[in-house]
């Protein structure tokens, strides 16, 4: 048998008025000192929606309002070293529920235990210099499991970043 845990990126578009940044997405520094999604183990007897929205409440203070359904649901990954079946949602946020997220989120049970950060993604270009993306840099980080293969696929699969930007930063470290 194996183990199933549910992980989700949060993400939101930001106002007009926000020229850098165009979209918000969260991602948190997890206990052993690498980057992830929020989400857990989902215990045996809870479905995968009912678990992924306990972890969230648990770690970011996720409500009921915001809830995560079937219809966020992305993609599994099975991680065969370690018998783990991972299954991965992404969900939309206006700027004011996912700004009201990352505030609770100090308040939460998790925090500093299991959760050292929430943490937005540098998305931005330099402004001296065009080639720049922070992204390139953010990308040096060490992550958990499959989480930067994840965040990669949603960046270019919901539009939130050109593909071949995406693609720049994941193969050239500039600065
Ligand atoms: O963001 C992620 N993407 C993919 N897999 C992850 C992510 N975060 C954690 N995992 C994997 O899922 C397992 C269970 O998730 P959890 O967040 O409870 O980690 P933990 O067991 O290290 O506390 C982890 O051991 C890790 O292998």
């Amino acid at each position: 048998g194996y183990r199933h845990a549910a992980h989700a990126l949060i993400y939101c578009k930001m106002a007009p008025s926000n020229e850098k940044m165009k979209h918000a997405v969260m991602m948190q520094l997890r206990f052993d000192g690498t980057l992830g999604f929020p989400g857990g183990f989902v215990d045996g007897g809870e479905n995968l929606e009912n678990g992924l929205n306990r972890e969230l409440y648990e770690e970011i203070g996720l409500t009921q309002a915001n809830h995560f359904t079937e219809t966020d649901y992305f993609g599994s990954w099975y991680h065969e070293h370690i018998r783990l079946m991972d299954h991965f949602y992404v969900k939309k946020l206006t700027e004011n529920d996912f700004v009201k997220l990352e505030n609770r989120t100090l308040e939460c049970h998790d925090w500093g235990g299991e959760t050292m950060g929430i943490i937005r993604v540098p998305l931005q270009k330099s402004s001296k210099n065009p080639n720049f993306y922070s992204l390139s840099q953010f990308f040096q980080h060490n992550f958990i499991g499959n989480a930067k293969h994840q965040l990669i696929q949603v960046l270019v699969e919901k539009n939130i970043l050109p593909a071949v930007d995406v693609q720049d930063a994941s193969v050239n470290l500039i600065n």
